[in-house]
């Protein structure tokens, strides 16, 4: 008998990242990715369009995810660290791919408790980690970065390129860190703002390994985004994270040439 489509797209789930494992963590069963636990999004008070899934990979699926990047034999000999896909990724970064749309789809939204959410949030544009346009876009993604930080190691504040449309994802491995939201000022360049007095609020995000942040609207346009793994830098309620190496999968789209 011929395997139907269920059946392949399990098989390549599941070498992609692992049968439905035991281990700790929320993340969904790759095995039967719609029947498992549904990944939770946190909104982030403050920054509209950034989202925060903390389960998106269980331990098994970080070190699976790990292995493929490790096969890819980009970092093996110690003198890169930064690779970039374009076009027709590694089948694994496909299959992380569909992981995204399918955690946004099956995923529930909690508001941070500070914030009530109330009747109209319900209807929001908001309520939805990536807008439906950005998240049903064929390919969702057509350009990776991996990105491998030593202790210390970390990325200044950028706004990505504008070559890249809008609906951002970073995926986070080994070391947790702190990824500093910096709003853009006027004159930056960034805001298109001119003249005006904007504060340059600093909102701090925790990326444990295993999570996934969404960028899109004003997150992706209007805030920077920062790492500095310096000594003193990286503070968590009140206390340093101890730094180790830190892998980073970031998946965006290219915006299309003008021809
Ligand atoms: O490594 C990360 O988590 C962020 C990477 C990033 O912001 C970028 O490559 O533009
Ligand atoms: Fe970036």
């Amino acid at each position: 008998m011929e395997e139907d489509d269920t059946e392949i797209q399990r098989r390549v789930l599941e070498e992609a990242f692992g049968e439905s494992s035991d281990d700790e963590g929320p993340a969904r069963s790759a095995a039967d990715p719609f029947l498992s636990k549904k990944p939770i999004w946190e909104s982030v008070n403050g920054i509209k369009g950034l989202w925060l899934c903390r389960g998106f990979l269980s331990i098994k699926q970080q070190s699976l995810l790990l292995s493929a990047i490790e096969r890819e034999g980009w970092f093996s000999d110690g003198s890169h660290n930064q690779a970039m896909r374009f076009g027709d990724l590694p089948e694994w970064a496909t299959e992380l791919t569909r992981f995204v749309r399918e955690a946004v789809c099956s995923g529930e939204v909690s508001f941070e408790a500070s914030r009530e959410s109330t009747f109209e949030d319900q209807y929001a544009e908001e309520t939805c980690p990536l807008p439906l346009d950005l998240l049903w876009r064929e390919p969702l993604f057509d350009q990776l970065i991996s990105n491998v930080y030593e202790p210390g190691e970390g990325i200044c504040a950028h706004v990505d390129l504008m070559r890249f449309e809008d609906g951002i994802a970073i995926v986070s491995l080994e070391s947790a860190c702190v990824m500093h939201f910096i709003q853009c000022e006027a004159g930056d360049g960034h805001t298109g703002l001119q003249g005006e007095e904007t504060s340059s609020t600093r909102i701090p995000i925790l990326l444990s390994p295993g999570s996934l942040i969404l960028m899109s609207g004003e997150a992706r346009y209007l805030w920077k985004h920062e790492i500095n793994r310096r000594p003193g830098h990286q503070l968590w309620e009140g206390k340093e994270i101890g730094q180790q190496r830190r892998t980073s999968v970031t998946l965006r789209k290219l915006c299309k040439s003008p021809s």
